[in-house]
């Protein structure tokens, strides 16, 4: 059995994460971390959970606190905390405001809970997830972020409602930012079990605008609802489930690689990885030219945003 943490547990995704996490029958402890002065949303928020606790026969201790003390002995932790963008602002906006944040929370949860894997959420996530390696001194496996694992399962469900099968027929990866430089891999794509692009109806395809329509999505439903919950709650609730469940499965994260793909590394990018209890381990992958090619130039400009962030990172210390 497992305690799993959430910081930033006041905020939108935070709130709906707590929900989804406590359905998943490995988590025995749930703790909800905000800032100070949030304590009677925090508990309102443990004492509403609660409730539907007993419709659903689900036995989790739930806790919440304002410190990051609170944190220790947890065996995953989820950093959904910092701003998220507003209509107009591109993810990458937001870099150096939420990696001060994620610096600063790295650090300490580096010292109090050296065993723990550490989740990223917070945008830009991949940047915040090479943020969180440096700063917490963890290995590469216990550190990664929710990288492009939404936008694969955005994907997923447009492909799987212009076939007209149900969502578990099709399989499906992006890889590279979380974010416009993005690489779908048809290469990758089946349905079924038969790749994707030796059905005959594949050359209908509206490629360009699902992969399109993946890239704004998160801007759309912000500009429509103010901030996107529900899929990357369910999104993040998968990813504990795998790590806790031991379960093997290859997910679409952001992770450190040093060379897996066509020699390509040094970043932390959005990239298939094998994920059990003992955390994420990117998979060497042999893509399609153009692919390689896509994902080139997310890589370079990812490192770009990275290592400018670093940089002021230093020189604000
Ligand atoms: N990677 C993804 O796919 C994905 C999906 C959704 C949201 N996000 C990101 O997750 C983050 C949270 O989104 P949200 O919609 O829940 O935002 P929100 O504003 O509703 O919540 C933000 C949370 O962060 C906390 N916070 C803000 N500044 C802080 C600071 N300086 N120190 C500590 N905590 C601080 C707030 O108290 C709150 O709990 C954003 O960065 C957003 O872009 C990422
Ligand atoms: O788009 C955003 O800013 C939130 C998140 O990254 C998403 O894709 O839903």
């Amino acid at each position: 059995m497992a305690k799993v943490t959430i910081l930033g547990a006041t905020g939108n995704v935070g709130v709906f994460a707590a929900h989804t996490i406590s359905e998943i029958p490995y988590v025995s402890d749930m703790l909800l971390v905000g800032r100070p002065g949030r304590e009677d949303f925090l508990a309102g928020c443990c004492r509403d959970l609660s409730d539907s606790f007993a419709a659903r026969g689900t036995d989790v201790r739930l806790s919440y606190g304002t410190s990051l003390a609170d944190t220790k002995d947890s065996d995953i932790i989820i950093c959904t905390a910092g701003v998220p963008r507003r209509p107009g602002q591109d993810r990458n906006d937001l870099a150096f405001e939420n990696a001060k944040i994620i610096a600063e929370t790295a650090e300490t949860i580096g010292r109090s809970s050296p065993d723990a894997i550490l989740f990223l959420v917070t945008n830009p996530v991949d940047v915040t997830t090479a943020v969180a390696l440096k700063y917490s001194g963890l290995q590469p496996r216990q550190i990664f972020g929710l990288g492009t694992h939404l936008d694969s399962m955005r994907l997923k469900s447009l492909i799987a409602r212009y076939f007209r099968v149900h969502v578990s027929e099709v399989h499906t990866r992006i890889i590279g930012e979380h974010g416009d430089s993005m690489v779908p891999l048809w290469s990758a794509t089946t349905i079924g079990g038969i790749r994707i692009n030796s059905l005959p109806t594949f050359s209908g395809l509206p490629a360009q605008e699902m992969i399109d329509a993946v890239r704004t999505s998160g801007e759309a439903i912000i500009r429509d609802k103010g901030s996107t919950v529900y899929g990357p709650g369910e999104a993040i609730a998968t990813l504990v489930k795998t790590i806790l469940g031991d379960e093997n499965r290859i997910l679409t994260v952001s992770s450190y690689i040093k060379s897996e793909i066509h020699g390509i590394g040094d970043v932390c990018i959005g990239v298939p990885a094998r994920i059990n209890r003992d955390g994420v381990f990117p998979v060497p992958l042999s893509l399609e030219e153009d692919e390689v090619a896509g994902f080139r130039e997310s890589v370079k400009k990812i490192r770009k945003v990275t290592a400018d962030v670093m940089e002021r990172l230093e020189a604000a210390r």
